[in-house]
């Protein structure tokens, strides 16, 4: 095949249709009329074309959980979403703690070969939240870390957090908080979004302001190390408020939704289905409203998914014993359309950047994210933008199963991917 492709007559971030050519990695034309010889030809009329997407929170399972999902399986369930880019969370076994671990996250990714992954390092040893982890060495590593997260858990402790973030502003990195007060809300077992539904399913609660207090804290601690703090999948209307505030005050602080806070509600749990049993819980449908409106003024930054395999023998249980978190890279595109495009509270700019710039530019990810111009690298990705599709679980290319959005009908498909020039996905299909 060619390492020259011509994509005819795309709409540039949903605006007037051109041509792209996209050489050597690097997109090396775009105007009208552009010349196809030695290219292949991709007819792009009514597609929408975006930098390709980058995921901030992604669980890809390896090491330790292969069963549930590979590095291998994931990147290809992340270039199907649209995805040139995502980020490992530290969660596996062992967690992603050294240089050493780091490294061999990195080089599956690159062998997987199908979209670029950038593993995220642990704040503390082992996720236990007391000591820090090699957070210096994980930068200066060949796999580059900036983001660090114990995602899954909170870094609690106000001493750690107050030195983590002292620690990454030596090199521009920023811990990713996983906002849970855990006396508030305990591992494990509070499973409910707090409030009538925990009572009358007799599930322990999870109230939205044990997130609060973390996110209030957490944006004092920025201000007061001069330092940089992402909030990782905000759930309440709580969390926004406090950002805002935050934003407004000059406080480094960014943050995210995941594409199930946008829509579910606490109403899926009346069917006590573990499919949507998920930290943070989901919400009421004033939260989700606040999260949407949020998204559309900036005050929420990115969309990220939280893409959390999980074999079955781990999801089938009683709601209290089952795991926490669904899948979502291969549907997120689909979500964000149906809830921020066809509801008018974004254009196709506006998902670029909640999807593309945004995250590329927390994450620090060169190479990603940048307007679609001549000499950036060709990293692309074209939109179905009046798709009807209803999710397979079945037809999904992760290896879990547990879809939230199996037999719902969403608007909006991603046709097709390109990681430096090359296609990941075309007509829908991994290639
Ligand atoms: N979101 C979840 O419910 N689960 C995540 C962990 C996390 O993001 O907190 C997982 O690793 O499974
Ligand atoms: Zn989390
Ligand atoms: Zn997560």
């Amino acid at each position: 095949m060619s390492d020259k492709t011509l994509i005819r007559g795309a709409r540039i971030l949903g605006g007037e249709p051109a041509d792209l050519l996209l050489a050597d990695g690097a997109i090396a034309g775009l105007g009208t009329d552009l010349d196809a010889t030695g290219a292949v030809v991709v007819e792009a009329a009514g597609l929408v074309a975006l930098p390709g997407f980058v995921d901030l929170h992604t669980h890809l399972r390896q090491p330790g959980r292969e069963d549930a999902e590979t590095i291998l399986t994931g990147s290809q369930a992340a270039a199907v979403g649209g995805y040139t880019a995502v980020l490992a969370m530290a969660n596996t076994n062992p967690v992603t703690d050294t240089a050493e671990a780091a490294e061999r996250v990195l080089d599956l990714g690159v062998a997987a070969g199908y979209v670029d992954v950038q593993p995220v390092g642990a704040v503390t040893k082992d996720l236990e939240g007391h000591e820090l982890a090699e957070l210096g060495l994980m930068a200066r590593s060949r796999a580059r870390v900036r983001v660090f997260s114990d995602d899954g858990k909170c870094v609690h402790d106000a001493r750690v957090m107050r030195r983590a973030l002292e620690y990454v502003k030596a090199f521009g990195g920023v811990v990713s908080q996983h906002a849970q007060d855990p006396s508030l809300a305990p591992y494990g077992s509070a499973c409910c979004h707090e409030g009538e539904i925990s009572g009358q399913l007799g599930l322990p609660g999870w109230p939205g302001i044990a997130e609060e207090v973390i996110v209030a804290r957490d944006v004092m601690l920025a201000r007061h190390t001069g330092s940089r703090v992402h909030v990782a999948h905000v759930s309440t209307a709580g969390s926004v408020e406090v950002v805002r505030w935050a934003k407004s005050q000059g406080i480094d602080v960014t943050c995210e939704v995941t594409p199930h806070h946008l829509i579910l509600t606490t109403d899926e749990l009346l069917g006590y289905d573990p499919t949507y049993k998920v930290n943070p819980p989901l919400r009421p449908a004033e939260d989700v409203q606040a999260l949407r409106a949020a998204l559309a003024d900036g005050t929420i930054d990115a969309v990220a998914t939280d893409h959390a395999p999980h074999a079955k023998h781990d999801k089938e249980h009683a709601f209290v014993d089952a795991a926490f978190g669904m899948l979502g890279l291969e549907t997120a595109l689909s979500v964000v359309v149906t809830t921020m495009v066809e509801t008018g509270l974004l254009d196709w700019a506006g998902v670029a950047r909640v999807l593309s710039t945004n995250p590329a530019r927390i994450a620090g990810l060169d190479g990603h994210g940048h307007e679609i111009a001549v000499g950036a690298p060709a990293n692309i990705t074209l939109v179905d933008p009046s798709a009807k599709v209803t999710v397979d679980r079945d037809a999904s290319v992760s290896l879990s199963r547990n879809n939230p959005w199996h037999g719902r009908e969403l608007t909006g498909a991603v046709h097709a991917t390109f990681l430096r020039g090359k296609a990941t996905v075309m007509e829908g299909k991994l290639q």
